[in-house]
């Protein structure tokens, strides 16, 4: 395999500086440069505070953007018009901007993976979610993140939800009388489904889906207890982009 040449965007947070190890620590890959915007990242390569800055000094192959959901998104696009092929590990897209990046890249011919989660876990978790909705349609869905994370909810249970919808008929849950007397009591409801999102010091990522039906119910969960966890997943995404000419939402979609 030919070296891929790499460039990390958000190296100082705690997702990035486990890509840094991971980048460096791959024979195959290797560390061009980091994007940081305060200039301050700790690395042995380039640091540049800003995308542009960055692409008009050397193009890598990839991008990984471990950063913050408009500085992403920003970064995505500006990846793509670089042809450079964005790893995107950042929440907190809209369905406008997904629709907006995959038609670049279509344009663009260039490989594009936004992955709300890289741990292999949570991409069964979510497929057997996606299994069990096509027998249990009343579903809530609990994730539960540390309380430095910015966007609720998180990737991971929207990604869930649209899988689910993929399979389920949209449906009331709940006695159709119920009224919240206390905002926000139910959640958020996605096609009747709800998610609930627990924020608290001690945690890193977990969620669980829980369905229920006559006389019983089904918990599916999966936790991450570190950020390594996620790690294989993004080697494997820097991996496949180089072979792919479109976007891919989602790490079910390139797994065997
Ligand atoms: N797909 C997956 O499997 C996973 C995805 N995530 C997602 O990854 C993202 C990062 O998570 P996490 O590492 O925990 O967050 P952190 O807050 O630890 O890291 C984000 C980093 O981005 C930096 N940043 C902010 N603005 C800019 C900018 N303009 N240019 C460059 N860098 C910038 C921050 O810098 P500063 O410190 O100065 O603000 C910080 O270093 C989140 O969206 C999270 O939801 C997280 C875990 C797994
Ligand atoms: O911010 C995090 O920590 C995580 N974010 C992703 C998400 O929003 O689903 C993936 C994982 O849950 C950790």
């Amino acid at each position: 395999m030919e070296q891929i040449n790499v460039v990390i965007a958000g190296p100082r947070g705690r997702m990035g500086k486990e890509a840094v190890e991971l980048v460096q620590d791959t024979p195959q890959f290797a560390l061009m440069s980091v994007i940081d915007h305060k200039g301050e990242a700790n690395v042995d390569v380039p640091v540049f505070k800003d995308i542009k800055e960055c692409f008009e000094s050397s193009i890598p192959h990839v991008l990984i953007d471990l950063t913050t959901p408009e500085v992403g998104y920003h970064h995505t696009k500006t990846a793509l018009e670089y042809g450079v092929r964005p790893v995107v590990g950042t929440t907190g897209f809209t369905q406008e901007e997904l629709i907006e990046l995959r038609q670049l890249a279509e344009s663009k011919e260039l490989g594009c993976i936004i992955a709300p989660n890289f741990a292999i876990g949570a991409v069964l978790m979510m497929k057997f979610s996606q299994m069990a909705a096509k027998y249990f349609e009343d579903i809530e869905i609990i994730e539960l993140h540390h309380d430095q994370k910015l966007d609720a909810p998180s990737g991971t249970a929207v990604k869930t939800a649209e899988m689910i919808k993929e399979v389920r008929e949209a449906k009331v849950q709940g006695h159709p009388d119920e009224k919240e007397t206390l905002k926000g009591a139910r959640g958020a409801d996605i096609d009747g489904m709800h998610i609930h999102s627990v924020r608290l010091p001690g945690l890193i990522a977990h969620q669980q889906v829980m369905f229920g039906a006559e006389g019983q119910t089904l918990t599916i969960r999966h936790d991450s207890y570190n950020r390594a966890s996620f790690m294989s997943g993004v080697k494997v995404s820097v991996e496949t982009v180089m072979k792919l000419d479109t976007l891919v939402y989602g790490l079910e979609n390139i797994l065997e």
